[in-house]
């Protein structure tokens, strides 16, 4: 995959609200067969408060890279005051959405996927990246009237934080990571971020590409999907397996971080967002993993050999961020057989 990111910078923003058909900006080739293949089955259902939520969580881990989530604790309440701030937000203008757009090299504000320079045509989709406090970029959006929205995101993002803590623990359990490097998780020293997702109905989805193939950095996503849906995962062997939203669930994905952790036993998973003729989608998705200084590995067993390197956190993001579709395997330790 080339790196277009100057061509892809001088794209103009599509208002979705004004256009009719889809523009050949937005037209890719092929979106929904990239391999021909259609995978069948659904990702494990795990129920948090089971006593063997533990061991269910890894066989998922190992064999889907993801699951979803019941019983997690996180208030239906909380999450649809998300889903009404969401919709505050990308039902404004374009120009009032803009007013808040990510200034270049950073990582917050709206605006499209971080990942999209790297694809060469755009999204159906927007998204505004959100770590701690979001009030800089509400502020430029709605200049007295922006502490709802803040509100609602901190305390969705503190909630998250803890269910992902929980789970966290209980994956690194399984892959046996020592207690000394794993301090970092429940300390304020962990790094989480939200990303919330919009994908507008689209008049010709067949032709159009939600949220193109990825997998997500960090160690794990916990991911709300509203009622519509799009996301698909790429299940080895079959094909993409869409994931259904289930009243009520979470969806967890295991990222990078994790991959290297587990000494690729928990794989990340490529997941990818068709969209809709008649529908759009919201989805918000919370980014956990170890602080950036923190120096990951695969775990050090006696009869196990390592697969890649030791890096820290932030070395690994720099390499994701210039080559996502080559970060692994540039970390990859070479087999000497
Ligand atoms: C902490 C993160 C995780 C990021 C980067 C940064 C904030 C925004 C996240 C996303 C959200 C949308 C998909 C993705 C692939 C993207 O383009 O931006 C994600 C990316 C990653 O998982 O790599
Ligand atoms: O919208 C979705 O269901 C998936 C979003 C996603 O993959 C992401 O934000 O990283
Ligand atoms: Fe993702």
């Amino acid at each position: 995959m080339a790196n277009i990111s100057e061509e892809a910078a001088n794209r103009i923003p599509l208002d979705f609200s004004s256009v009719k058909s889809l523009p050949d900006s937005h037209a890719w080739p092929h979106p929904g067969c990239s391999d021909g293949l259609s995978g069948s089955g659904s990702i494990p259902v795990v129920d948090l408060m089971d006593p063997n939520a533990m061991e269910a969580i890894g066989l998922a881990c190992e064999s889907w890279g993801a699951f979803q989530l019941n019983n997690h604790g996180i208030p239906l309440s909380l999450i649809e005051q998300v889903e009404v701030q969401a919709t505050r937000l990308f039902t404004l203008p374009a120009h009032r959405k803009f007013k808040a757009q990510r200034s270049p090299g950073s990582i917050t504000g709206y605006g499209p996927a971080l990942i999209s320079p790297f694809f060469p045509k755009s999204m159906w989709h927007e998204g505004f990246t959100i770590i701690g406090s979001p009030s800089d970029h509400a502020k430029r959006i709605w200049p007295y009237d922006h502490a709802r929205f803040c509100e609602i995101m901190e305390n969705y993002q503190k909630q998250m934080k803890k269910l992902a803590e929980e789970v966290t623990r209980m994956i690194l359990k399984l892959v046996g990571v020592r207690d000394e490097e794993k301090e970092w998780v429940g300390s304020s020293e962990s790094s989480g971020a939200l990303q919330l997702n919009w994908y507008p109905p689209c008049p010709e989805p067949e032709r159009a590409m939600g949220l193109a193939p990825h997998t997500d950095t960090s160690l794990l996503t916990i991911l709300y999907q509203a009622q519509t849906s799009g996301l698909e995962i790429l299940k080895q062997g079959e094909g993409w397996v869409p994931v259904r939203p289930h009243p009520g669930a979470l969806v967890v994905h295991a990222g990078d971080l994790l991959h290297v952790m587990s000494n690729a036993r928990f794989p990340s998973v490529l997941h990818r967002v068709t969209v809709n003729r008649t529908r759009q989608r919201y989805s918000f998705a919370y980014f956990y993993g170890p602080p950036q200084h923190c120096v990951i590995s695969p775990p050090a067993f006696q009869n196990s050999v390592p697969r890649f390197r030791a890096l820290t956190v932030k070395e690994y993001m720099d390499i994701k961020a210039n080559n996502p579709d080559l970060a692994l395997s540039s970390i990859t330790i070479a087999s000497t057989h």
